[in-house]
């Protein structure tokens, strides 16, 4: 054990127990919902805290997989013809192999992460909840996780999105929140998954600011965690997710977490064009830098209360998961690949990501909608070009022109 982990570790102690407020021997369930590519690379990290931390943490963590039929490659390999020959179900593969070879291939996943196929299952037990699924799917989620949760759980989103409906917009820790009837703050960084699973080094910003008394969404306030858990606070979060080679800051600014990592989506797309048309490194930093700007502004005119705009610049929710984004992400791949084709990006989602889900393009349009139902679009022009641009209304070479401001 690092020295860093051990201090947090006595300090946790000490607070639980030196201050008399917790006076059970009780640990936290954890369990992921969502068991993508960084839902899995999620999922190891917190199995190899729990694992590590056992006076805090049951050891066993429970990783919500969205059931499907897999066959495993016979070039796998652990391929066994007597146990792989035809299709399973995935999550039998995950328990049986501890890696989960459609999403986050070639990773060993701790022996402590348990996949289940059940919601109910998944949630029945858990005091923390993390939610880490492409956001499009977050509603269904909810629905079906409703009732089954503890009152007094508490969750994260790893999420990158945000939820538009006619009624506005909201954060998805707000969503999922509001739904289950539980707090729940958020995880976001410069975190490329398979870099993140292969533990080379990144850093990532929580925030996590539950409400002290009633609110709107909580009119009695939330249910109180028990005493005989250890408090849930930034120490026992830090506790959860920092590892040597992921490091982890904890705010409280959960509204500028969120909006950097669903907004930075559009303007990766954006870069993505442009290293398409192959424009060049000026045009992408052009590109990043109106992004970027477009991002701070839009905290500040939607959840001026809550977001601070200095969060977009010092944390690794803003300006370094632009950067990583930008270079190495999903988002900035398809789209450029969708200008060196000549097809749909959607076509190339389909053909490049064996199943996994691009969150730009969805947040591009949703966002769209929100600025034009308020008659704001000419104030975001770079968010509003690349929805054009994704719809076809522009192509792709007129972007200088469409961010011209002046
Ligand atoms: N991959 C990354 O590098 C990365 C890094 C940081 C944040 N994120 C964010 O994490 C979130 C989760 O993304 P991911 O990369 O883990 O997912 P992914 O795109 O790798 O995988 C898609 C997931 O969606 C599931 N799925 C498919 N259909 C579904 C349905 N109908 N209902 C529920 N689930 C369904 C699949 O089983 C799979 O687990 C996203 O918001 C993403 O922006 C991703
Ligand atoms: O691969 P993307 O474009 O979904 O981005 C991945 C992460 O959000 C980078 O931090």
């Amino acid at each position: 054990m690092s020295s860093a982990t051990a201090v947090r570790r006595l300090k946790l102690l000490t607070r639980t127990i030196g201050t008399g407020t917790r006076i059970g021997n009780m640990k936290h369930h954890v369990t992921i919902i969502g068991s993508g590519n960084w839902g899995s690379a999620i999922a190891k990290i917190v199995a190899e805290n729990t694992k590590a931390n056992p006076d805090v943490f049951h050891e066993e963590v429970k990783m919500w997989v969205f059931e499907e039929q897999y066959q495993l490659s016979p070039s796998h390999p652990r391929y066994d013809r007597s146990k792989h020959s035809g299709s399973q179900n995935l999550t039998s593969i995950i328990n049986g192999l501890h890696e989960n070879p459609k999403y986050l291939p070639g990773v060993a996943l701790p022996a402590n992460l348990f996949a289940t196929p059940s919601l109910p299952d998944a949630v029945s037990e858990a005091s923390i909840l993390i939610f880490n699924v492409p956001h499009q799917f977050v509603s269904n989620i909810c629905r079906q996780i409703n009732g089954s949760c503890l009152p007094y759980a508490r969750a994260i989103s790893c999420i990158k999105g945000v939820d538009v409906s006619p009624d506005g917009i909201s954060l998805f820790s707000d969503t999922i929140g509001r739904k289950l009837g539980i707090y729940c703050g958020a995880l976001s960084g410069a975190n490329i998954a398979s870099e993140v699973a292969a533990e080379k080094f990144s850093e990532t910003t929580i925030a996590y600011a539950p409400p002290e008394g009633p609110t709107e969404d909580f009119p009695e306030g939330l249910t109180p965690v028990p005493e005989e858990l250890p408090a849930v606070d930034h120490a026992l979060f830090k506790t959860l997710f920092h590892r040597p080679y992921f490091h982890v800051r904890v705010v409280s600014d959960v509204a500028g977490v969120s909006l950097g990592g669903a907004l930075k989506n559009i303007v990766a797309l954006a870069a993505g064009f442009v290293d398409g048309l192959e424009w060049g490194d000026n045009a992408k930093a052009a590109v990043m830098r109106v992004g970027l700007l477009e991002m701070r502004k839009f905290g500040k005119m939607f959840f001026a209360q809550s977001c601070k705009s200095a969060t977009f610049t010092e944390e690794s929710c803003g300006v370094a998961d632009l950067i990583t984004s930008c270079n190495g992400g999903r988002n900035h791949k398809c789209a450029m690949l969708s200008v060196r084709t000549g097809k749909s990006i959607e076509t190339v989602e389909g053909e490049e990501l064996n199943g996994q889900k691009l969150q730009g393009t969805i947040t591009a349009r949703e966002v769209n909608v929100y600025l034009r139902n308020k008659g704001l679009e000419d104030e975001f022009p770079l968010f509003t070009a690349v929805c054009r641009i994704l719809n076809g209304e522009a192509n792709v070479e007129s972007l200088p022109q469409l961010i011209e401001t002046d």
